[in-house]
């Protein structure tokens, strides 16, 4: 098995992570891809949706889209969400890919425990819009020494956040062009976004 696993905020899940999640599934032949919105992303706090709403946003996201899906395992879990945790709880045997934008892969070194993720990942970058794609001198070093490489992912440039989609939002403006329809629905009906969190 071989599996892809795109750790995020989600808040909101917008148009480009499905279309990474997509994206890398097709160009490395990927059984699956699970979206895990993280519990209490410790370098972003504070957030405008609960994990339980970033999850269930996931979750509607996701359908029709075959090959994703939604991992509740860091919304399940209390305290600083730690993606070594994770994937020390993710069943062994599966290949894992964890993906991200250019925008995390400059700020990889200050996860916690970085060296022991990308020993057990492959890791696997897309290029963002605002973002070069520069590989962190330190984790470059890592690469090389452990013969490890990083993989690009041929992918088209999304000039799309989810802090773009919360601004729209709290000025009223709309958002259809850069999330599902029922993630639009769900955030309007749940009231999510009018004011400003952060
Ligand atoms: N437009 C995009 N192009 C490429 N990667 C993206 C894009 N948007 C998000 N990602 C990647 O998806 C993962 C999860 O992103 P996240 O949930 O933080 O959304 P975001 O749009 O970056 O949020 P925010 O605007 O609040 O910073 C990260 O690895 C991020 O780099
Ligand atoms: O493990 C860490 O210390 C760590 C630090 C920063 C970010 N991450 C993970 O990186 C992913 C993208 O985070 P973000 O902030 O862009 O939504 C998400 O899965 C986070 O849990 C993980």
């Amino acid at each position: 098995m071989r599996i892809g696993l795109l750790g995020g905020s989600f808040d909101p899940v917008h148009c480009a992570h499905l279309a990474l999640a997509s994206a890398a599934r097709e160009a490395l032949g990927l059984d699956q891809v699970q979206l895990i919105p993280a519990g209490q992303p410790w370098q972003r706090l504070p957030l405008g949706a609960s994990p339980s709403q970033r999850l269930e946003m996931v979750t509607l996201a996701i359908q029709g889209h075959p090959g994703l899906t939604a991992n509740p395992i860091e919304t399940d879990r209390s305290g600083p969400t730690y993606t070594l945790e994770t994937l020390n709880a993710l069943p062994q045997g599966p290949d894992y890919f964890w993906i991200l934008g250019a925008d995390q892969l400059s700020n990889f070194c200050t996860w916690r425990h970085w060296s022991e993720i990308a020993a057990r990942v492959q890791l696997v970058v897309a290029q963002r819009p605002g973002s070069p794609l520069t590989v962190p001198q330190e984790l470059a070093q890592w690469l090389a020494a452990n013969q490890r490489e990083l993989i690009e992912l041929p992918f088209h440039p999304l000039d799309v956040s989810a802090n773009e989609i919360r601004n729209r939002i709290t000025r009223g403006e709309s958002t259809s062009d850069l999330i599902p329809g029922v993630v639009a629905q769900y955030i309007s009906e749940h009231g999510l976004y009018r004011q400003r969190t952060a």
